[in-house]
């Protein structure tokens, strides 16, 4: 657009900001707000896919559960990200923006094709692993990752699962074999090979605490160690 052009004769967009909450006390209460309708989002796609007896994975859902827990927190709540990102803490460095979008294809179909070929632990072990590793977002991609890879489980099996130390929560109250879940993922994948046992048998532990928890609540008793 030239700045010369008289006004009545111009048509540029005009966007508007996204707002956010700069107060740290405001934000810490958005994000625990902002993590619960993210949860009851993801359930609501669970209990929607079993009602329909169909599911396929979309990148619009991706955006969705992101947006749900970015709400007010980040302008790019919902979106890819426009740039680079680091992982703090981490050997991984995650691909250049401009492949996001595709990578994000990819791992759509990758579910939506072994649906019925691999075990429900395989396809939310990939989800947890792939979805890291691509860090399609600036923020929210380990709070994204996790619910995703919980709907798929839940999709997968057939179930509403039930307990209340659900497996996105149990990794949030003890990270470290999370992380090493994941870096054993993208080690193999350094040679390309996708290997996911570790993260496999993690979920596999954490979600038999989750279900032996209603057994404890009924029993009066405590049958696993988390
Ligand atoms: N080696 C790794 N490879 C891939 N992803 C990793 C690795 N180590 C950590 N991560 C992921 O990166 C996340 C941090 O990214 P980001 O800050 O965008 O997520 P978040 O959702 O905001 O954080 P949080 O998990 O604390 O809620 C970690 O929570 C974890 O899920």
């Amino acid at each position: 657009m030239s700045g010369d052009e008289p006004a009545a004769t111009r048509r540029h967009s005009v966007a508007a900001d996204a707002e956010v909450i700069t107060d740290p006390k405001a934000r810490a209460e958005a994000e625990a707000r902002n993590g619960l309708r993210q949860f009851d989002l993801g359930l609501r796609i669970v209990e929607d896919a079993l009602a329909k007896r169909a599911f396929r994975l979309r990148s619009s859902l991706i955006l969705s559960l992101h947006r749900e827990a970015l709400t007010g927190i980040s302008p790019l709540a919902g979106n890819w990200r426009p740039a680079g990102v680091g992982i703090e803490g981490s050997r991984h460095q995650p691909v250049g923006a401009h492949l996001v979008p595709e990578l994000i294809e990819e791992l759509c179909d990758y579910v939506n094709d072994n649906w019925e070929a691999k075990t429900a632990l395989h396809l939310a072990a990939y989800i947890m692993w792939r979805l890291n590793w691509i860090h399609p977002f600036s923020d929210g991609n380990g709070r994204t990752s996790r619910i995703l890879s919980y709907v798929v489980l839940c999709i997968r099996i057939g179930y509403v699962l039930p307990g209340s130390k659900t497996i996105p929560d149990q990794i949030v109250d003890n990270r470290k074999p999370y992380f090493d879940a994941l870096e054993a993922a993208d080690d193999a994948w350094k040679t390309g090979i996708i290997d996911l046992n570790r993260m496999e048998k993690l979920l596999e532990s954490l979600l038999a605490v989750q279900l032996t928890d209603i057994l404890d609540q009924a029993a009066g008793t405590h049958h696993l160690e988390p």
